[in-house]
């Protein structure tokens, strides 16, 4: 599987580092101010890219659906669409993140979460457009997304396999920039239910790179999904895992972020090669901890060597070939 460009600064899949989305979505409250921070705590974590969730009210959701009374503790409503309209920045809020983005010197980009947005994010010039797994049934959506030919990354939760196979025909029967990532939709994920080794069956099918999407806690099953060969992983970044809001408890904190992605630097460090050699820092301890033939009792030069008289052990001066002539 070879590398998608996305544009002429990242590139994705192939030897290329793993991309690593900063996963804001609606952890910003509906505060433009908290969105910058996690904007900039994402830039300062070292993330890829910082990721939003735009979507048109009206577009995605019938008004029934927006009308219904949306009571829990991570509601900012009502009903479901006062929720929805508390957490929804306008289009000139997005522009005005996107921006903010340029200065601080991250990638932004959002998820389309219907067709209006989809158009709207790809006016804005994002460097390419997230596809959640709320739309991975959507043949429609994901139709049209794939006809506008600009580069996509696809959540695969909630699905099947024959699914996931009906995404990657329907994209690239147009294009193949895109990538497909593994994904569990729950908030948070049980680890039993990641089903990581999934990915090594998406490498094996798919011919566009694979990743990794994680709703789960904590950061040991996004770290083993590089080790699996992840070459995105999107987390959710929040300034405080006890705010009110579905997704905050399954979100790394900024320094959480940071060491995930010092983690995932190591991991990609240390796959190198499968061919078992010794390298060279290994010398060392080839020279210090090492055993060799040495002589285990005084001989003359000529007399016989018996079973017994050599042994293996660790020794300045080793037995060279010659020593036995
Ligand atoms: C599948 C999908 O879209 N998931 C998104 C990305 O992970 C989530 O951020 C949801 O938007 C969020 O959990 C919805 O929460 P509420 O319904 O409380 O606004
Ligand atoms: C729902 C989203 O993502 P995922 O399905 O990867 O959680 C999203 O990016 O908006």
């Amino acid at each position: 599987m070879g590398e998608v460009k996305i544009t002429g600064d990242i590139k994705i899949g192939g030897d290329n580092p793993c991309f690593i989305i900063a996963e804001v979505g609606q952890n910003h409250q509906g505060d433009i101010e908290i969105a910058k921070k996690l904007i900039k705590a994402a830039k300062e974590a070292g993330a890829s890219c910082v990721k939003f969730q735009k979507t048109c009210l009206k577009e995605k959701f019938t008004n029934k659906y927006l009308e219904r009374p949306y009571d829990n503790s991570n509601s900012w409503g009502k009903t479901y669409g006062d929720h929805k309209r508390h957490l929804e920045f306008s289009e000139a809020q997005y522009r005005e993140l996107f921006k903010y983005a340029q200065e601080v010197g991250i990638p932004f980009t959002a998820s389309a979460m219907d067709m209006v947005s989809f158009d709207f994010l790809v006016n804005l010039k994002v460097p390419f457009i997230k596809i959640g797994s709320g739309d991975s049934n959507n043949l429609l959506f994901l139709k049209y997304a794939a006809s506008k030919m600009v580069p996509l990354i696809i959540s695969t939760g909630m699905v099947d396999k024959s699914a996931v196979k009906t995404i990657y025909d329907i994209v690239s029967a147009n294009h193949k920039r895109f990538c497909l990532l593994h994904c569990i939709s729950a908030y948070p994920v049980p680890f039993e239910d990641c089903n990581l080794t999934v990915l090594q069956d998406y490498k094996n099918t798919f011919d566009v790179p694979v990743g990794y999407s994680g709703q789960e806690l904590g950061t040991a099953v996004a770290l083993a999904a590089v080790a699996l060969g992840a070459k995105v992983l999107e987390k959710h970044i929040t300034l405080d895992k006890t705010m009110k809001g579905t997704d905050h408890v399954c979100s790394l904190t900024p320094a959480e972020f940071k060491q995930l992605i010092k983690d995932v630097r190591v991991i990609e460090a240390s796959l190198g090669t499968p061919i078992k050699k010794v390298v060279t820092s290994e010398i060392p301890c080839i020279d210090k901890l090492q055993k060799s033939l040495v002589m285990g009792c005084t001989k003359n030069r000529g007399e016989i060597l018996y079973p017994g008289d050599v042994k293996i052990k660790k020794e300045d001066e080793p037995l060279n070939e010659g020593d036995f002539c």
